[in-house]
């Protein structure tokens, strides 16, 4: 077993997965830089959701390996993955799964919550968080009270608020309408950058992959290429430098 490049935050060699049976990764390697957002491109199907449960610890493929800060996931028991989950990586599903019986802050403040930290300061981060995607006056509504893109944004409030290492976003802006898309997206794309958080994000969308700094595509469970995006003009968005490390 040979220890990945430090300066990759995550590293994956030679993922493998089938599920009952029919492959959706073959072979896949890559590495992701520290503070750096990655977004993993290709059409429906092509194992980007997959890719991105091996990388989080929640799947483990039947061959190949997955490196976190030079420490192996690949070999970790469930409870210490789990644990791993919980302290350092936040996830966002496509669709917005909240906790029914709580209220948008409550949801929000979770993760922070079942980490330890008190819920007075838990619910002054939510807060924060909310208010700055814009719903923050939603705060004491339960999900049943929220439209679709609400919850969403609640869900996406609850990945920033306890700052993960890393965020992995499956299609995080799906439920949301185009001109909401792009203020969610670049709150959290501003927010990553900001607070050094790596972002893992899965899109077949152009325009989202484009405020990534790289993207990897997958077609059928393979790599296909890697897209290198040209520095943005102004520099505001600090876009990290970023290599392959396959
Ligand atoms: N739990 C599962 N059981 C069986 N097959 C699965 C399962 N999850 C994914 N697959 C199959 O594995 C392949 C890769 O799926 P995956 O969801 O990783 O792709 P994707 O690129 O994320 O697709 P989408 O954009 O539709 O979410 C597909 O052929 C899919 O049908």
């Amino acid at each position: 077993m040979v220890a990945p490049p430090d300066n990759d935050v995550l590293w994956a060699r030679a993922l493998h997965v089938k599920h009952n049976g029919s492959p959706a990764l073959t072979g896949v390697s890559l590495g992701v830089r520290e503070g750096e957002i990655l977004a993993v491109g290709g059409p429906r199907g092509s194992g980007k959701t997959t890719l991105l449960q091996c990388l989080s610890g929640q799947l483990q493929a039947q061959q190949g390996e997955v490196w976190f800060n030079s420490t192996p996931v690949h070999t970790m028991g469930p409870l210490t993955r789990e644990r791993l989950r919980r302290d350092r990586f936040a996830w966002i599903d496509p669709a917005p799964v909240l906790v029914p019986e709580l209220n948008a802050w409550e949801n929000a403040a979770l993760p922070l919550m079942l980490r330890g930290v008190s819920r007075r300061r838990a619910k002054t981060a939510a807060l924060e968080w909310l208010d700055r995607l814009d719903i923050g006056g939603c705060a004491r509504k339960r999900p049943y009270a929220l439209l679709h893109a609400e919850r969403q944004r609640v869900a996406i409030a609850r990945a920033l608020a306890p700052a993960p290492t890393v965020l992995f976003a499956d299609e995080p802006t799906a439920p949301l309408h185009r001109a909401d898309r792009a203020h969610v997206l670049r709150t959290l794309t501003t927010a990553a950058r900001s607070h050094g958080i790596t972002v893992v994000l899965a899109t077949h969308d152009a325009d989202t992959a484009a405020l990534a700094d790289r993207t990897v595509s997958l077609l059928d469970g393979r790599r296909v290429n890697t897209v290198h995006l040209p520095p943005v003009a102004d520099g505001a968005e600090g876009r990290a430098a970023c290599s392959l490390s396959v």
